[in-house]
């Protein structure tokens, strides 16, 4: 029998009697490792070795572990001060032990948490106070760290490891060790005599010029074969789903509407009908511009039209809200808290020129709002803006189309709940279910335009109009539960390699 060079060393150092890691089996055959395991897999689909994995926990120092060996844990530091300070006896300042045990910023935090949670004592308004019997020598989670920095087995339990690696002070690493076996059929191959193949991995100029290529025999391709894994830069999955969004609408007809982040609030509330004096028109809500804080060119005679819908109302019934409108407000410019202003531009002719119906249009653009971070809410994030202009147009028309957004998705459970904005009428949330919690998640906004805003704008037939929250689209999508694990610095590293978004 004939076997290629990596398969025939492997064979022969491999053992009939016992499992041998293939990590040992490489080594000593002198193969690369890579090559060894492509080598022992090819042996088992022949039946002469057989692979068996296991998977293996390691866990590593940090740097902050490492840090930590060398000062000491910050709560062990507290505890030290503390107990030199008399805290024994009698409760002692924090204040006092702070400046006494050299912690500083984040450790200061760090070092009280732990304190507290591990036992060494309490503290109370201000006070410290410590358990005279607690014995720091023994802290189980420094024996761990310093075992590790000796380059030891941690030697250590589950609650040990865990408190630490969510400190961020160890890290576990999981990884597959293979073992080989020479099996009877391989040992019987061994004993009638095997010798090296000629096989050639790799196609070379020379190879070709000489026309050698085809008289050699190619080793063979093995897929499943562990190969390196290399992180090169790849496009961010929300970019990629955005992306996605836009093939999606343009399949249904959509065109794409581009326009400034920073806009006067002309575009971004007056259009909308919505008061000056509206609550969500104020720094709580919105970004303002400092320099230019004004934009220069509005056309004057919507700016006319809009003054008066929202000081007289539209039409004979109409009525006007009754509060102070200047075209100073409206000339202020802020970042765009919704990109419904870019809908305004188009709408009004502004950006395109006049536009006659039936049209769609659509963006997926950055937003900033003043919000407070949590797990559903940024400073920014992208918005999927979108209008139908059309003759007579129902809220079974919104409703369709979102079924069929959402559809291409895998998103088939839509909520819509009546809702109220003083741009449209009727209007309504949409609601998803989130995978993983079940939880109803809000994932935009609609409605159909009022008199009021589309009669300025010279618009006499119906715009149905909505905003949704790409980020919320892709929770429902992946089923992350924090939106920061896509973006910032607590980003979920892991997810944002591995995902991939399917065309
Ligand atoms: N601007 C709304 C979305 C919306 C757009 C158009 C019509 C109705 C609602 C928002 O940001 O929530």
């Amino acid at each position: 029998m004939k076997l290629p060079h990596a398969q025939l060393a492997v064979l022969k150092t491999a053992s009939a009697d016992e499992d041998r890691p293939l990590t040992e089996v490489a080594t000593e055959a002198d193969l690369k490792p890579a090559a060894a395991t492509r080598a022992a897999f090819e042996l088992e689909d022949d039946g002469l070795v057989s692979v068996s994995e296991e998977t293996d926990e390691s866990v590593s120092l940090t740097d902050e572990g490492r840090q930590y060996v060398e000062e000491g844990l910050p709560e062990l530091r507290l505890y030290a001060a503390a107990v030199d300070a008399g805290a024994d006896e009698s409760p002692v300042s924090l204040g006092q032990l702070i400046g006494a045990s050299g912690l500083e910023g984040p450790a200061v935090d760090i070092a009280l948490a732990n304190f507290a949670r591990k036992g060494y004592g309490e503290v109370d308004s201000g006070e410290v106070s410590v358990d005279p019997d607690a014995d720091p020598d023994s802290d189980p989670e420094r024996r761990a760290l310093e075992r590790l920095a000796d380059g030891d087995d941690p030697d250590a339990d589950e609650a040990t490891i865990d408190p630490l690696e969510s400190r961020g002070l160890v890290a576990r690493e999981e990884s597959t060790v293979r073992s080989v076996q020479v099996t009877d059929e391989g040992v019987n191959a061994l004993m009638a005599g095997v010798s090296e193949a000629e096989t050639v991995d790799r196609l070379t100029p020379e190879l070709i010029t000489s026309g050698e290529w085809e008289d050699v025999e190619f080793t063979e391709y093995n897929v499943e074969a562990d190969a390196e894994q290399f992180q090169g830069g790849k496009e961010h999955i929300l970019r990629q789903t955005a992306n996605r969004v836009k093939d999606v609408l343009v399949g249904m007809g959509f065109e794409e509407m581009e326009g400034p982040h920073a806009d006067a609030q002309f575009w971004i509330n007056d259009c909308l009908f919505m008061p000056q004096d509206h609550p969500a028109r104020t720094h709580w809500d919105q970004f303002a511009l400092e320099e230019p804080s004004e934009i220069q060119d509005l056309p004057e005679d919507l700016v006319e039209r809009v003054r008066s819908a929202h000081k007289d109302g539209v039409g004979p019934d109409g009525d006007g809200y009754h509060s102070p409108w200047t075209e100073e407000t409206a000339r202020r410019l802020d970042l765009r808290g919704h990109t419904t202003s870019l809908s305004m531009r188009y709408l009004s002719g502004h950006q395109i020129g006049e536009l006659e119906p039936p049209q769609r249009y659509f963006s997926v653009e950055k937003v900033y709002r003043n919000d407070t971070l949590d797990p559903t809410h940024l400073l920014e994030f992208f918005q999927i803006e979108g209008w139908v202009m059309a003759d007579d147009l129902s809220v079974r028309d919104l409703m369709g189309t979102f079924t069929e957004f959402y559809e291409r998705f895998g998103i088939t459970d839509l909520d819509f709940k009546p809702h109220y904005n003083p741009y449209t009428e009727p209007s309504f949330e949409l609601f998803g279910t989130h995978p993983e919690t079940g939880d109803i998640v809000e994932v935009g906004n609609s409605g159909i335009f009022r008199e009021e805003v589309l009669s300025p704008l010279g618009v006499d037939c119906d715009v149905m109009a909505w905003g949704l929250s790409l980020e919320r689209l892709l929770m429902l999508m992946y089923g992350f539960e924090d939106i920061r694990d896509v973006h910032g610095t607590l980003c979920d590293l892991e997810l944002l390699r591995d995902v991939e978004v399917v065309h």
